[in-house]
């Protein structure tokens, strides 16, 4: 197995072209007053090519959400560059070109499922124009969501109620996702369910994914690579290749490569929690 050892690689040796869906350049971003700010992100540099998914993991308080809103243009950085398919963020931010799914689906209770999903059409209607956009609908079915459209919330499960979060933020068709760990609050087979199902959806629906995880198989059967960061100040350990074929079924955990690889990133990252407890 041929890992990245990105600390070691100079940022302008990364590729800049027009596969490049996410650019994270030097990037680096503390909190607290001039004087005594704390660092939590430390010259962070990586890609993600357009169609790849790349998941993040690493101990708590690395940093990994503070990235994601860096990269969603919800935050700006102290010092680097963050670019979406080669336009600023700020930029990509404002044509909708980024898609957010939040750790709770944070849907409208007195809106169907349906209505939950066309909100953001019609919040939005000056600046849709003349863009594609996905029809709610057609999105909810192939959630496997046909039948609860027009349900109400609080009459789905939760795993139900993240699919509809995860269908919403489609409705733009961005070219960018962005998932703040969306099955973290769900028993662990719903988890699974959920997960699998956005795997099925992402397979012939290809977008430059980020996707914040705690769960090494999670980031596992998801990914094309997985960005292990470490902690104090946050900073990128190691990019670790997921060599594993696609499609991807649940079959995979079952196997000798899954579980090497599994094996593999869990050492990877008791190593960076070690050195951050000294
Ligand atoms: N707005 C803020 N003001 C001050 N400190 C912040 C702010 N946002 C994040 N931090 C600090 O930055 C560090 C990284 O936080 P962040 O939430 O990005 O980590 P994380 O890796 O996503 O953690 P977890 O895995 O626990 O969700 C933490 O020490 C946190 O307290």
């Amino acid at each position: 197995m041929l890992m990245q050892d990105v600390s070691s690689q100079p940022a302008s040796s990364l590729p800049k072209d027009d596969d490049v869906g996410v650019m994270v350049r030097n990037v680096s971003k503390g909190f607290g007053p001039e004087g005594a700010k704390i660092t939590v992100l430390d010259d962070v540099s990586f890609d993600i090519k357009k169609g790849e998914f790349v998941s993040v993991i690493g101990p708590s308080g690395c940093g990994k959400s503070t990235l994601l809103k860096l990269v969603a243009g919800l935050s700006k950085a102290d010092a680097g560059q963050v670019e979406i398919n080669g336009s600023p963020v700020k930029a990509a931010a404002e044509a909708k070109s980024i898609g957010l799914v939040p750790q709770s689906p944070a849907l409208l209770p007195w809106r169907t499922v349906l209505d939950n999903v066309r909100l953001p059409l019609l919040i939005n209607k000056g600046a849709n124009k003349g863009r594609d956009l996905r029809d709610p609908e057609a999105l909810l079915r192939s959630f496997g969501l046909g039948n609860a459209m027009h349900k109400f919330p609080g009459q789905l499960s939760g795993g139900m109620q993240q699919r509809v979060a995860i269908a919403r933020a489609f409705v733009f068709d961005p070219a960018v996702m962005l998932m703040d760990e969306p099955f973290s609050a769900l028993d662990e087979m719903n988890r699974d369910q959920q997960r699998m199902g956005l795997l099925e959806f992402w397979q012939s629906n290809r977008k430059s994914v980020m996707f914040v995880t705690h769960s090494v198989p999670e980031a596992i059967m998801l990914s094309d690579r997985i960005i292990l960061m470490a902690a104090h100040p946050g900073r990128i350990a190691e990019i670790i290749p997921v060599d594993l074929p696609r499609p991807r079924q649940e079959a995979a955990y079952a196997t000798d490569a899954f579980r090497d690889l599994e094996g593999y990133v869990r050492n990877s990252l008791k190593k960076v929690m070690r050195e951050a407890h000294g």
